[in-house]
């Protein structure tokens, strides 16, 4: 039952690949096994991780056809997106959640798969679990049956979100047919400004190309901004690729990427783990290497983000206002926005800042790891949630949870009146029971603002954990630089 530590096993010489090489190639090229008749590569699968609302149909048509789990050692499962997450919760607490719970329960132990049901310590956003255990490491393929599985991509892994059907594929086979994406890069120049973080700048990034920049893409994320980010931050850049449209998104591993996998539950230990970090040192992109697509960001003047709309591409720096819709110059966009902002409730001209606000939803997989957490407690400690403001912290999985109080950060949110909850998806999604209200206006540190997202008829308001914090005390969208210096 232990995963093998090697970064990929199906390692194929691949004769067609000749010349520079970028990162994604070369792992990639790692992992095809096969290149098949219509066009797609056959990959191998190091890593595989299941969550409840993609699992159980895969689980079905396993036994229809009679067949068993290839590599029960290589898969995980964890519960996360309709598990209710108040303190002390179990399968029962949402009701809507139990019959999915139990058969991932059941069909996890009929295959010998390890669960990390809602009584394991190990419990988690599965874009959070992943990682932390140590599961996913540099080079490795890990698929999931979940969109953001790209989030890996902050330890230069790829991660793919595959459908239902494809689950099937990978539990019955270990491997996966799928079209090789094209490679983009997006280099981020200059440093962050005070108050700046990842989200600020990967929100802005897809407000500059566009939600469909990245279709059928492998993004590559370079440059010196995103070098000097922590890990942590690098997984939330990696996470948000599929926002616009990126098949993945992946980030050259580093010494802080080694120092970041050591020492986990299951990363290789001593001359293994040595071993493993030399072959990652060379999981880096050739100096002349082509890319299909490539795009220059620079940070220097980007203000903290908020979306206006129900896109993520309709985004602005908090220090402006709600753009007039008859500004874009595509008529297409123009009618989006201009629907975007009835649906939000809003209207062109209004500034950003001041908006009134009345959830704060502070986790998922964008933004629930240990370092979102302290960047919202700096931002809380010794004030209080404004009256009419319901405010939620939901760490992202139950080990950012220990560490979060071992810090003493639960204190802070519940002293300032932040609900302090169990780990999972919480309010990103509306399929447990934290729901935002018809028409009421939340703004979430999470991943999607589309219609209807977070509860019908509910407007959401994408932003950094710092300013999500910011806003819960002012009760109104704010800039959390002026917080900063009060
Ligand atoms: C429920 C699940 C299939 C879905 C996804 O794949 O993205 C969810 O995680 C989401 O964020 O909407
Ligand atoms: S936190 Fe949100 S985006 Fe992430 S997996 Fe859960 S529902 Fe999907």
């Amino acid at each position: 039952m232990t995963p093998d530590h090697k970064t990929s096993e199906h390692k194929t010489a691949d004769p067609s690949v000749t010349g520079p090489r970028s990162l994604f190639d070369r792992i990639w090229d790692a992992h095809v096994v096969k290149r098949l008749e219509d066009d797609r590569d056959l990959v191998f699968v190091d890593r595989h991780v299941l969550q409840e609302t993609t699992s159980a149909q895969a689980f079905e048509g396993l036994a229809r056809a009679g067949r068993r789990v290839m590599h029960p050692e290589l898969t995980v499962a964890t519960q996360d997106h309709i598990v209710s997450t108040l303190p002390g919760r179990d399968e029962g607490t949402n009701p809507g959640g139990t019959e999915l719970l139990g058969l991932m329960r059941a069909n996890t132990a009929a295959h010998g798969i390890r669960h990390f049901g809602v009584d394991d310590r190990r419990q988690g956003i599965v874009h959070v679990m992943a990682h932390e255990t140590g599961f996913a490491l540099p080079g490795c393929l890990l698929t999931c049956g979940d969109s953001h599985t790209s989030t890996v991509g902050g330890l230069g892994a790829i991660g793919l979100g595959v459908g239902t059907s494809e689950v099937e594929h990978v539990l019955a086979t270990q491997t996966l047919a799928i079209t090789r994406p094209r490679n983009m890069r997006v280099t981020f120049d200059g440093a962050l400004g005070r108050g700046i973080s990842a989200k600020d700048i990967i929100l802005h990034m897809i407000g500059q190309l566009g939600v469909a920049a990245g279709r059928g893409c492998a993004v590559e994320y370079a440059g010196p901004a995103i070098r000097a980010l922590p890990i942590e931050a690098r997984l939330t850049i990696c996470n948000m690729s599929i926002e616009f449209g990126a098949r993945l998104g992946l980030i050259a591993p580093d010494d802080a990427t080694f120092a970041y996998v050591r020492g986990r539950e299951f990363t290789p230990t001593g001359a293994a783990f040595d071993r493993a970090v030399a072959e990652w040192r060379d999981l880096v992109t050739d100096p002349d290497a082509r890319f299909d697509r490539d795009f220059t960001i620079d940070c220097r003047q980007v203000a903290p983000q908020v979306t206006w709309g129900t896109s993520p591409q309709d985004v602005a720096g908090v220090d402006v206002a709600v753009p007039d819709p008859a500004q874009f110059a595509d008529h297409r966009r123009r009618d989006l926005a201009a629907a975007a902002l009835s649906y939000m409730g809003l209207e062109p001209g209004t500034p950003l800042e001041g908006i009134p606000i009345d959830v704060a939803f502070i986790g998922s997989c964008t933004n629930g790891r240990l370092s979102d957490l302290e960047a919202a407690a700096a931002v809380a400690r010794g004030k209080r949630v404004a009256p009419n403001v319901r405010a939620l912290v939901v760490p992202g999985s139950m080990s950012v949870k220990r560490e979060a109080e071992a810090l003493g950060l639960h204190r802070i949110f519940e002293n300032a009146g932040f609900e302090w909850r169990d780990a999972g998806c919480s309010m990103c999604v509306s399929i447990n029971e934290d729901v935002v209200a018809p028409g009421a206006r939340c703004i979430a540190t999470s991943n999607r603002n589309f219609e209807n997202r977070q509860g019908l008829r509910s407007r959401t308001h994408l932003a950094s954990p710092a300013m999500v914090a910011a806003a819960a005390i002012a009760g109104r969208i704010t800039d959390v630089r002026k917080e900063m210096t009060a």
